[in-house]
């Protein structure tokens, strides 16, 4: 997948995707990344990117004609299309289903604001979502795109191995549950023993244990997510028994 990164700072874009499983992906050939700097396509000896508000009000906002120079630049880099979308607090909040969408994508423009925002007729013109990677303001989309470049790149093809496989992670699957507690050794220690059925090697009680702590977790912590009217008879059964063990 190729993902190209319209930012003040594409220094920092390449840094955050130079570690771990994004940058070993990168190696791996699935991820194409790559960052334009609007600074490289302003006109004048000041090269300005960003200028006063109209109506006054603090701050300053991004002016459209760098912007849209250098886009035009990262559009005529690839003949592949790309969706072009903003990092915002205006935007649509990102979910898991969303990142299986856009990783399924051959490429994506991801557009960072910086100060007050960007000019709003080029996002008329220009952007084709916005999205909010939650309802908290930054500095910067600089993290928000971080973290799509992320959440898209672990789900390519080969990008993780079976061991850090994506398949149990919360929010997958049709119900889109949390994920089930974990442990690894030592199975006995002051601050608990590890639950039985996970080491009694009956993969389907341990299958069976793993989604109904999913369940309850989910409807522990998250019941916004949980749709009980859609769940399996057997998922039913399972979340009914494990309330009735909560004492709840
Ligand atoms: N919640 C988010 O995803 C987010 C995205 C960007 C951002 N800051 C840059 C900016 C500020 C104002 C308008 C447009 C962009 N803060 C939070």
């Amino acid at each position: 997948m190729r993902i190209d990164v319209i930012t003040l700072f594409p220094e920092f874009m390449a840094q955050s995707a130079a570690l771990g499983v994004v940058g070993r992906a990168a190696e791996r050939g699935l991820l194409d990344l790559h960052g334009w700097n609007p600074r490289d396509y302003a006109e004048g000896n000041y090269r300005r990117v960003d200028d006063r508000p109209f109506g006054g009000g603090p701050g300053m906002v991004m002016l459209i004609e760098p912007l849209r120079a250098c886009l035009a630049a990262a559009k005529a880099a690839d003949p592949a299309p790309a969706p072009v979308i903003y990092l915002s607090p205006q935007g649509k909040p990102l979910t898991q289903a969303k990142v299986r969408e856009l990783a399924a994508l051959p490429r994506m423009i991801l557009l960072c604001g910086r100060y007050e925002g960007v000019d709003e007729r080029f996002l008329a013109a220009e952007v084709t979502e916005e999205i909010s990677i939650g309802d908290y303001v930054l500095s910067g989309g600089e993290l928000g795109a971080a973290v799509i470049v992320d959440a898209v790149t672990r789900l390519q093809e080969g990008a993780l191995n079976d061991a850090e496989s994506a398949a149990q992670d919360s929010f997958e699957g049709p119900q889109g549950l949390l994920d089930c507690p974990h442990f690894s050794q030592p199975a006995h220690h002051e601050w608990g023993d590890v639950p039985d059925v996970l080491r009694s090697g009956n993969h389907a009680a341990i299958a069976n244990w793993r989604r109904q702590q999913s369940l309850l977790r989910t409807w522990l912590r998250r019941p916004d997510l949980l749709d009980e009217s859609a769940l399996s008879k057997a998922d039913r059964k399972l979340l009914d028994q494990a309330k009735a063990e909560h004492g709840s």
